[in-house]
């Protein structure tokens, strides 16, 4: 029986998690789970799940929780306290982080160091403290498994293969909902424009950032940590159907994509079971004869040049994808309020790495800090009119 806790249960990998419980109930058994503030929908998961532990991070809200199920024997936890208590509970052999942006970090770190594998959804945190985690997943011999589509995809066509075969990885992305616009047609789209991608349902915040193409450069940051292999190996393709999710080329020119239809279950499902594969149900399979085409193209870094400052912090290393992660979260959710304009986001995140002194290896403390001072940038910048 596997145990798992859910950080982020009422977003969407959250969801499609409890959907993937939903099919396997006699092998899955869920001991915790969190989220920020959706309790509504957390009553229901914890009615039909039975966790032992749950944390509601705004604490008002976990008061409002605890009157709302104490008919039932459940802990509420809130707080940065009450997560670290679902990463680290005891029963649980696996934990899903499925929060979005940099919170994840320290209940990450905390669940690795209480010996839980991970099934990984929140790709800021690696992005952010990569040279923390990953010998940390070594030093204490748990398995860190992709969640993220791509990366789930690169994992499996690598299939245990030594990293020194690998001649490059391609890394497909859908271009969004503005693929073949220039700068000029994307000065007055609002979010409810971006929030239209062409084939994934999924957050908010993940959705802007596959419209800026930032969520691309989220994910080149993030197969280097996890494949353990530079970011020049690394060959974005745009692939505007989301059928072939990844691919590795190999020494010999072989070359070995993952496809399917974009569903996240089958991700996270392989990654709640792996080394096993189990059926995935209910669902429709990929009908090559449906299939019309399947195209590439290259990506547009001029118009979409957010995702060129990611490569250039990833390349820069050290505190630099902190500042790219805290000024891109940070600005995105500003987006989403209506309070700048899209093409302000790459701006903002470009203006924040400008600004920012290097730390070549920073600590836990020094990236919360430096996430802190870039959202107070970004604040001030906003506040400043520098953007009009
Ligand atoms: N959605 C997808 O298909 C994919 C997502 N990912 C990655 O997975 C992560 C999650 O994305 P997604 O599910 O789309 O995001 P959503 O916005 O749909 O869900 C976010 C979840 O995190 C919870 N949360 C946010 N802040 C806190 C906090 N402080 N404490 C506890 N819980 C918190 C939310 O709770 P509440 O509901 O209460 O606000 C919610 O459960 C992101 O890092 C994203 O990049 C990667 C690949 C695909
Ligand atoms: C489903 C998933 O993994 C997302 O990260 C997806 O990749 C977003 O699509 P884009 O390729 O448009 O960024
Ligand atoms: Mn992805």
């Amino acid at each position: 029986m596997k145990e798992i806790a859910i950080l982020g249960s009422t977003g969407s990998i959250g969801v499609q998690t409890l959907e993937v419980v939903r099919q396997h109930r006699d092998e899955i058994k869920v001991r915790a789970l969190a989220a920020h503030s959706n309790i509504d929908l957390l009553e229901v998961q914890i009615r039909e799940f039975c966790p032992d532990l749950v944390c509601v991070f705004d604490e008002n809200k976990a008061k409002d929780l605890k009157e709302k199920i104490k008919d039932l024997p459940v802990r509420v936890e809130t707080g940065m306290d009450g997560l670290i208590a679902c990463a680290t509970f005891n029963s649980a052999d696996t934990v899903v982080a499925a929060m979005v942006g940099m919170i994840g970090i320290i209940p990450t770190v905390e669940a690795i160091k209480a010996g839980k594998n991970i099934a990984l959804a929140n790709k800021e945190t690696l992005v952010t403290a990569g040279h923390i985690i990953i010998p940390l997943c070594k030093e204490k011999k748990i398995n860190l498994l992709p969640v993220d589509s791509e990366h789930s995809a690169i994992f499996q066509a690598l299939n245990g293969e030594d990293r020194k075969n690998i001649h490059k990885i391609l890394l497909t992305a859908s271009g969004g909902p503005f693929r073949g616009m220039k700068k000029e047609d994307l000065k007055d789209v609002t979010a409810k424009d971006a929030l239209k991608h062409p084939n994934w349902k999924m957050g908010p915040k993940i959705t802007i950032d596959s419209a800026t193409l930032v969520n691309k450069a989220l994910e080149v940051m993030e197969a280097a940590w996890l494949f353990d292999i530079s970011i020049e190996k690394i060959q974005i393709l745009v692939h505007p159907q989301s059928i072939i999710h990844s691919m590795v080329e190999y020494l010999d020119g072989s070359i070995i994509a993952q496809m399917g239809l974009p569903d996240m279950r089958l991700p996270i499902q392989y990654a709640l079971f792996y080394p096993e594969r189990k059926e995935l149900k209910p669902g429709e399979r990929l009908d090559f004869i449906k299939l019309k085409q399947l195209t590439f193209e290259e990506p547009d870094t001029e118009t979409f040049y957010g995702l060129k400052l990611g490569i250039k912090a990833g390349e820069t290393g050290g505190s630099m994808p902190t500042v790219f992660n805290a000024a891109n979260e940070r600005a995105v959710a500003r987006f989403l309020e209506g309070k700048i304009r899209f093409l302000d986001i790459p701006k903002l995140i470009n203006l924040a790495m400008e600004n920012h002194t290097l730390i070549s290896s920073p600590t836990l403390n020094e990236i919360l800090n430096i996430e802190q001072q870039t959202y107070d940038f970004i604040e001030e910048t906003i506040k400043s009119g520098k953007l009009d």
